[in-house]
C-alpha cells in the first residue's frame, strides 16, 4: 500500500469554527475517517453537524485547525497565509436533502454535469457505469420529473460518485423521503458506499439511521464529539448520560453510592469506580423493564397505560413499593417486542436487565465530561 493510499480519507485538527456572532458552534474538534470509513455525525439540532461538513467541504474557512483530505492539506487556519483549497478543487462528493437534480437534463446528462473537462468518450463510459452501480442504466434517458423521489435521490448519488471523489459528504440526505421509501434508499446507498469503498461523513439527527449507516457513530454536543464509537460501542459503552439519553427515552433513578454500589427503587447496580458518597444516577433503558410472567422478580408495577406500536409496546407502569401509597408510585416506561398481556391497572412483575442499565455520577456544571459504567 502506498502512504497515499494509507492516507486518512479526512482528518480533522483542533478545527474551531463560528459565525459573526463570534461565538464559536464547533470546538477544537479531532476527527479522522479511515479510507472506505462510513462516519455519521449525530446530535441535536444546532450542535453543528452541519458547520462540520461545510468545512470539510471547503464551504467555510476555519478559525483553528487543520483539515486534511486523502493525504492532502485543504485548510490550515494557522498557516501564513492560511491555506484554503476551494470546494471544487477538494475531491469532494456532495449529497445533501434537496439533491435538486437539473430539470433540463436528463439523467445521463446530470451524472455528465460533474465530469467536465474528462474526454467524451471517457466520461460517458463513466457516467453509464456508475448509473449501474446505483442501478439506474435503465433510466439513463429519462427526464429527473419521470423518476420517483428514490429514483431521483440513487441519481443524485450517482451523480457525486461520478467524479470519483475521496471523500463523500451527505448531510440529511433522506430526510426528503417517506419512512418506508427512507428505509429502502438508505439500504442502497449504503451497498453503493461499500461497493465504491469511498469514505463518508453523513449529517443525521436520526440515531435509527446513524446506527444503521455508520461503521463509527460520531456523537456531538454543543460544537464537541462527546463519543466517537462503533454503533454497538455506543449502545453498549455510553460514555455519558447525554449518550444514552440522545437514543431513547430513559428511566432515571437518583442515589447515593453505598459500598461500591446504586441502591435504587429498581434494584442495585454496581459502581466499584465511584467512591462512597457521591450522588449518582441509574439510567435504565425502556427494554431494560421486561414483563415477566413469574411473579418473583421483587419488583410490582401497576399497568398505568399500554400503547402499542405494531411490532412493539410502550407501557407506562408505576413502580410501587411495599407499605408505601400507590400515589408514591414511580412512573416508568418500558418498551417490549409484540403486545404483551396486560391491561390497564394490571400489577404486574417486572425483571431488570442490567446490561440495559447505566450508572453515571450526578455531574457537576460539565455533564459531557462524566464517566460511567454499564
Ligand atoms: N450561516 C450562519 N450564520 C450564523 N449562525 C449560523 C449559521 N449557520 C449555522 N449557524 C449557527 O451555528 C450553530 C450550529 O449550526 P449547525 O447548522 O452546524 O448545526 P446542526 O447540528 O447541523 O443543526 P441542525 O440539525 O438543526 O441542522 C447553530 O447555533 C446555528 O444557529
Amino acid at each position: 500500500m502506498t502512504a497515499a493510499a494509507a492516507a486518512p480519507a479526512l482528518a480533522f485538527k483542533g478545527v474551531t469554527h463560528g459565525y459573526d456572532d463570534g461565538r464559536p458552534v464547533v470546538r477544537a474538534l479531532d476527527l479522522t475517517l479511515a479510507p472506505g470509513e462510513v462516519v455519521c455525525l449525530l446530535g441535536p439540532s444546532g450542535c453543528g453537524k452541519t458547520t462540520t461538513l461545510r468545512l470539510a467541504a471547503g464551504l467555510e474557512r476555519p478559525w483553528t485547525g487543520t483539515v486534511r483530505i486523502g493525504g492532502a492539506t485543504v485548510a490550515d487556519a494557522g498557516a501564513a497565509p492560511p491555506v484554503h483549497v476551494p470546494p471544487e478543487r477538494r475531491r469532494v462528493g456532495f449529497l445533501f436533502q434537496d439533491f435538486a437534480l437539473f430539470p433540463h437534463l436528463t439523467v445521463l446528462n446530470n451524472v455528465l454535469f460533474g465530469l467536465k473537462g474528462r474526454p467524451r468518450k471517457a466520461a460517458q463510459a463513466r457516467a453509464r457505469a456508475v448509473l449501474a452501480d446505483v442501478g439506474m442504466a435503465d433510466h439513463a434517458r429519462a427526464w429527473p420529473h419521470q423518476l420517483s423521489g428514490g429514483q431521483q435521490q440513487r441519481v443524485a448519488l450517482a451523480r457525486a460518485l461520478a467524479p470519483e471523489p475521496a471523500l463523500l459528504l451527505l448531510d440529511e440526505p433522506f430526510s426528503g423521503l417517506d419512512t418506508r421509501l427512507r428505509r429502502t434508499v438508505r439500504e442502497q446507498t449504503l451497498r453503493v458506499l461499500q461497493e465504491t469503498g469511498v469514505a463518508a461523513l453523513m449529517v443525521t439527527h436520526d440515531p435509527e439511521e446513524a446506527m444503521f449507516m455508520s461503521d463509527r457513530i460520531a456523537l456531538m454536543q454543543a460544537g464537541r464529539i462527546v463519543q466517537i464509537d462503533s454503533p454497538m460501542q455506543l449502545h453498549h459503552r455510553p460514555r455519558s448520560p447525554f449518550a444514552v439519553r440522545f437514543f431513547s427515552e430513559v428511566n432515571e433513578c437518583a442515589g447515593v453510592i453505598r459500598n461500591g454500589a446504586l441502591d435504587t427503587p429498581l434494584g442495585r447496580f454496581d459502581a466499584p469506580e465511584l467512591a462512597d458518597g457521591t450522588p449518582a444516577r441509574v439510567l435504565a433503558r425502556p427494554e431494560a423493564l421486561i414483563p415477566t410472567l413469574s411473579g418473583d422478580t421483587g419488583f410490582a408495577a401497576r399497568v398505568v397505560s399500554v400503547r402499542p406500536l405494531g411490532h412493539e409496546t410502550i407501557l407506562l407502569l408505576g413502580l410501587t413499593a411495599p407499605g408505601r401509597p400507590e400515589s408514591e408510585a414511580l412512573p416508568l416506561t418500558a418498551r417490549v417486542p409484540g403486545r404483551p398481556r396486560c391491561d390497564p391497572g394490571d400489577i404486574i412483575a417486572l425483571a431488570v436487565e442490567a446490561d440495559e442499565c447505566f450508572v453515571f455520577p450526578d455531574a457537576g456544571p460539565d455533564p459531557e465530561d462524566a464517566g460511567g459504567t454499564g
